[in-house]
């Protein structure tokens, strides 16, 4: 018989310190907190990652550190998976492409398959990211086990067009690593429960944690469900926050307030 579908799936949201400008003692720190988180008692079925958490902000340098080709890093990410069985949302990590940087989200398969690669297609010119880094240039989604996810990269939640995009091609959970920093804690929550809300749909963000040179990063990872309610929040410490996703919930917000019916695209666009 075959193996049946789980109606809940654990997340587990690895909410990190990421060390400046040094991808080998974050690949040791990002290993062993993967350790950890699959290690409790309720195993996870996914694990999520930070934004950039192999280099950092440090774009100065960002050419001589990025993972070179796209090879070490996934190649890490997909053995983890294989090894423990577990689903891996793999943050996203600044990988060097023929010299052209990007930041980029891979997502394996408990085999260690890769499922999707999505670079963030929305520079944040705040942090200088258009001086250094190159966008991506297509929306993407995969499945996790039956269940359709989106993807997205920190800034790119200010874009309501780009969750609303996804959520019309099917996703029902929007994975959004970060490195999003005070005094911007308000617009961070608020953008979360946002996207979840009008796009009915859990939103799973996990933020860095600590401080790099003056910039502060307060955490407060998040996993929200369709109706907007938080399942868990992270504080602003390094901390492994789980939560479980309801397979069904989309489906039954949707249809109980059908926004997707009522939408009247022909009076926007
Ligand atoms: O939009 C913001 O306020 C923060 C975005 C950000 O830090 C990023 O995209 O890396």
């Amino acid at each position: 018989m075959g193996e049946q579908v789980k109606s809940e799936m654990n997340i587990a949201v690895v909410q990190a310190y990421v060390e400046l400008g040094d991808p080998d003692a974050n690949l040791k720190r990002m290993l062993d907190l993967m350790e950890k988180a699959a290690s409790a008692e309720e195993k996870p079925d996914v694990i999520v990652l930070p934004e950039m958490w192999n280099t950092g902000y440090a774009l100065d340098r960002i050419r001589d550190i990025a993972d070179p080709e796209g090879r070490r890093l996934p190649e890490q990410l997909s053995a983890f998976a294989r090894s423990h069985g577990i689903q891996v949302v793999g943050g996203s990590i600044a990988e060097n492409i023929g010299g052209q940087i990007y930041n980029s989200m891979y997502v394996f398969g408990r085999n260690g398959e890769q499922l999707a690669k999505y670079s963030k297609i929305h520079l944040f010119r705040l942090m200088d990211e258009e001086k250094h880094l190159q966008a991506g240039e297509q929306v993407v989604s995969f499945e996790l086990e039956g269940i359709t996810a989106g993807a997205s990269i920190c800034y790119d939640i200010r874009f309501p067009e780009l969750s609303r995009t996804l959520a019309l091609a099917g996703a029902q959970v929007l994975f959004v690593p970060a490195q999003w920093p005070h005094p911007r804690l308000h617009h961070w929550r608020t953008l979360l429960m946002a996207r979840a809300i009008e796009n009915q749909m859990y939103v799973v963000a996990c933020n860095r944690v600590g401080t790099s040179g003056d910039t502060d990063f307060f955490g407060h990872s998040m996993i929200i469900d369709p109706w907007g309610e938080i399942v868990a929040e992270g504080g602003e410490e390094e901390v492994i926050l789980t939560g479980k996703i309801d397979r069904a919930l989309p489906g039954e917000v949707r249809q109980r307030i059908p926004v997707f019916e009522d939408r009247r695209p022909r009076l926007y666009f």
